[in-house]
């Protein structure tokens, strides 16, 4: 059963008890010569077991803030300035510091960062760092930990016992990816968050990745982020949809919906200049514009507003609250949903593919 309960900017909270991770009202800030500003503002997302959910937007829009916020990792000059983490098993990450949070990271949090690249240690064999992964988790079974490691290669296509006695250099960059999802589950984390799992594979290496993260997922019961500026690769994965968008989660729900009918002028347009959904490279438009940094991000009013074809007089002054117009589904903006919107600067979306209809063929 869901409850949903209104508050500030993310007014449709969706509560359920069965959330393995439930964000409320989440803000980060950078410090920077103009003062502290929001990277991720109040900011209100669930994920649960079962689920992969996608978090798309634009370069800049906050995606990386916020997926590292939910290992209390946001590095400096960042600060999570509001809001919780409530993780299943652990409690509000944003409260935990030293040993109990470093031990969170990896056991109930797996993590996997773009191309593996910061994941992996150049300097030492994926099984090195695989047993220091353990020590540092007080495992006293190593051996059994490094079945465990080798069992998961084996089911990710890879010969455990190579991949466990290379360095990453030695691996291709589909091969590491795998290598970084091995770590991040090898402890039974519940929960895996993926930063750009495709960025810098080849299509083959792509399709691959994106089967194994959707088998493993499956295999282990997870809830599972998969962070990307690419919609073309979340609607082939992802059960949900988060985009955002300067900061803010501007439409959530079932991604089957989302693209069949995107709701927020942001979804359609990012939904336009994706031709693996259009279909057709001719028909994919660009996005018109820039997303804002943290410094030309709007201080008042809706976020978009700037690059929206439907802006309103009541963007300028009110930022607009996330919430249900839908059954399950959510959106920050001020145009009635009910109404279509002529002029959006999305092109028509023919054929939503879902993720139960992958295709992978992009020209
Ligand atoms: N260390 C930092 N100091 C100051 N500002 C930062 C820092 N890291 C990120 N930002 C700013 O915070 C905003 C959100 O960045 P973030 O990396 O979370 O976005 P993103 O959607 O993940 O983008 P990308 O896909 O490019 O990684 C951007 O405006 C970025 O410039």
């Amino acid at each position: 059963m869901t409850t949903h309960t209104p508050s500030h900017h993310g007014a449709a909270t969706t509560t359920a008890p069965s959330a393995e991770v439930s964000i409320r009202d989440l803000t980060v800030v950078y410090r920077t010569d103009h003062g502290d500003l929001p990277a991720v503002s109040h900011a209100n997302l669930d994920l649960h077991a079962g689920q992969i959910t996608g978090l798309v937007g634009e370069s800049g829009s906050g995606k990386s803030t916020l997926a590292l916020s939910l290992l209390n990792a946001v590095p400096e000059p960042g600060r999570i300035s509001t809001g919780s983490i409530h993780v299943a098993g652990v409690g509000d990450v944003t409260r935990l510091s030293g040993r109990r949070l470093r031990r969170t990271r990896g056991s109930a949090l797996g993590y996997v960062f773009q191309a593996s690249q910061n994941s992996l240690n150049p300097l030492k064999t994926i099984g090195r760092q695989l047993l220091d992964l353990g020590r540092s988790h007080d495992v006293e079974d190593l051996r059994g930990l490094v079945n465990r490691a080798k069992d998961l290669c084996e089911r990710m296509g890879l010969d455990g016992t190579r991949v466990l006695d290379s360095y990453q250099h030695e691996l291709s960059g589909g091969m590491r990816q795998r290598a970084g999802i091995v770590l991040a589950l090898v402890l039974n984390a519940k929960v895996l968050i993926l930063d750009e799992p495709t960025t810098a594979l080849d299509m083959i290496s792509q399709a691959a990745v994106l089967d194994i993260v959707r088998g493993v997922h499956r295999e282990h019961d997870l809830a599972t982020l998969v962070v990307t500026h690419d919609m073309g690769v979340v609607s082939e994965i992802a059960e949900r949809l988060a985009v955002m968008y300067g900061g803010r989660i501007v439409e959530h729900g079932p991604t089957t919906e989302l693209l069949r009918r995107p709701s927020h002028p942001y979804t359609r347009a990012l939904i336009g200049a994706t031709a693996r959904i259009v279909g057709d490279t001719g028909l994919a438009r660009a996005l018109p514009g820039r997303p804002p940094d943290l410094t030309t991000l709007a201080r008042r009013g809706c976020v978009f507003r700037d690059r929206c074809p439907i802006a309103m007089p009541v963007c300028e002054e009110t930022d607009p609250a996330l919430t249900e117009w839908a059954p399950d589904r959510y959106r920050a903006c001020h145009a009635d949903p009910t109404h279509s919107t002529p002029g959006t600067a999305a092109a028509p979306v023919p054929a939503a593919r879902t993720h139960d209809t992958p295709e992978r063929a992009e020209p």
